[in-house]
């Protein structure tokens, strides 16, 4: 932390390798690292204490026991029935526009024919048993419901858990609850946290009538304890990308509107004190602006506290570079959960943008359209993993398997290939399995 709003960084003249701007991109490396440690006993309690084990935890986290830990039928149908109209009407609409995109992005299965009589065919197929995590800590996330649960379905998965922190009256809070039986869900775990990951990844015994099958992915964001519990449990179950506390990079340039710039980096500062806002600009005058605007709309906004700790945080600031050219390879460099680009022509510079989780194009596409409405996704990668993961999409609820299917003509024909690499890999038996199919001897 510094005394100031938040922290000014010059790269003018700086090299722009990738080892050099690592180590001088605002990242809060120690925050990731303490939650890692944190997360470690939460989970073994977990598993080996069940559900009894989630209650503690629960308690201990959240300031509530609830007396069950599956929400019942009856509180998400009521929660459908006094859904606020707007709320519904808003939350249909982006349901609607999450499906279209998603239904866009269901791979269709491949055949490959080699040769004649040998074909290879690639063969999608959804996962069976999905974990969902929908955040609940500072804010209530119904849209997180829809970005989860959505492209799940498109994908066809069987079983959808919802896991998601309870509030003082020992559930989640109804909006999310509404936003699952909207959708169909019914199976809603009441946990949150590095507890409900645990659960869902080492599932329980029945207990009080109450038991959980592991599952074999979990998706959606959470705080860094939920993003290090899901780096945790990753290899004994799936998990989508590590999509923790929210950040945002925007790209100007002396064409930005400051007022807007400002505006978006509070939106998503406004998530969570550990959340991070940074501007790459080659112009010092539109830094100026925007620290102004922020000065002048933090002390506004309805979570200013929370807001000025992640401005303040080792992991926002104001980057000022040499020009453009620049801009865009700082910007790719930090690989940004959001990236604004609000430039003079955005289409055109966007496309020089190659690494993050979504990007967003000048003035009339903020990242907060992106987190409810926009018919892309919310649930993206953080802490530069964008470098090689994606958002939440029907792909990450699916998994590709190669059917091969060679007629004996087709096999006679590479006979001798495979039985030339398994000799120069000392591995004679694989070579003598296709040999004895013609009658050889290996
Ligand atoms: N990357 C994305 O796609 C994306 C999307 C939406 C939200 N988010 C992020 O999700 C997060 C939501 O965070 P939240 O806190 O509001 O809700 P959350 O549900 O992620 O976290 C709440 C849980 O954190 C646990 N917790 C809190 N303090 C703890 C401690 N000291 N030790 C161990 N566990 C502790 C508790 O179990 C609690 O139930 C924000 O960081 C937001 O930026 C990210
Ligand atoms: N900006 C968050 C991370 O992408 C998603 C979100 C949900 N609700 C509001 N915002
Ligand atoms: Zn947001």
């Amino acid at each position: 932390m510094t005394d100031r709003l938040i922290d000014r960084l010059d790269f003018r003249g700086i090299p722009l390798d990738r080892r050099t701007l690592a180590a001088r991109l605002p990242r809060a490396a120690l925050g990731a690292q303490a939650a890692a440690d944190a997360v470690l006993p939460i989970l073994e309690q977990v598993r080996a204490g069940g559900r009894e084990a989630l209650l503690d935890l629960t308690e201990r986290f959240d300031g509530v026991r609830p007396g069950r830990v599956f929400a019942p039928a009856d509180a998400i149908e009521s929660a459908v029935r006094s859904l606020d109209p707007a709320t519904r009407a808003a939350l249909e609409e982006s349901i609607a526009r999450q499906r279209r995109v998603s239904a866009a992005q269901r791979p269709a299965d491949r055949t490959t024919e080699l040769a004649a009589g040998a074909r290879v065919t690639d063969r999608w197929l959804p996962v069976e048993r999905v974990g969902l995590y929908v955040p609940g800590g500072r804010a209530v996330y119904p849209s997180t419901v829809v970005m989860n649960v959505v492209p799940a379905q498109e994908a066809g998965v069987d079983a959808l858990i919802i896991a998601s922190p309870p509030g003082p009256d020992g559930l989640p809070h109804r909006d999310v609850l509404a936003a699952a039986g909207l959708l169909g869900v019914e199976t809603i775990l009441i946990a949150g946290g590095a507890q409900a990951v645990g659960a869902l990844a080492y599932g329980f015994d029945p207990q009080d009538g109450e038991s959980l099958e592991p599952v074999d992915l979990i998706t959606g964001p959470g705080n860094a304890f939920v993003a290090a519990a899901k780096a945790q449990v990753r290899g004994i179950v799936g998990i989508d990308a590590v999509a923790g506390p929210t950040e945002i990079i925007v790209l100007a340039d002396d064409s930005a509107h400051p007022a807007l710039v400002a505006a978006d980096l509070i939106s998503q500062a406004e998530h969570d004190p550990q959340a991070a806002a940074v501007l790459v600009s080659p112009s010092e005058a539109l830094l100026q602006a925007v620290e102004a605007e922020l000065a002048r709309q933090v002390p506004q906004a309805e979570h200013h506290d929370r807001i000025a700790q992640a401005l303040a945080g080792e992991q926002s600031a104001l980057i000022l570079v040499d020009d453009l050219e620049a801009g865009i390879a700082v910007t790719n460099a930090y690989a940004g959960e959001h990236v604004e680009v609000m430039t003079g022509e955005p289409a055109a510079v966007a496309t020089r943008i190659t690494k993050g989780g979504a990007v967003f194009l000048g003035d009339h596409s903020p990242v907060s359209l992106g987190d409810y409405c926009s018919g892309s996704n919310h649930v993206l990668p953080t802490m530069g993993t964008a470098a090689f993961s994606s958002g939440l999409g029907v792909p990450a609820f699916m998994r590709r398997s190669q059917v091969i299917d060679y007629d004996r003509e087709a096999l006679a024909e590479v006979a001798g290939h495979v039985e030339t690499l398994a000799r120069v890999e000392g591995l004679p038996a694989h070579g003598a399995a296709v040999t004895r199919r013609f009658g050889g001897e290996a």
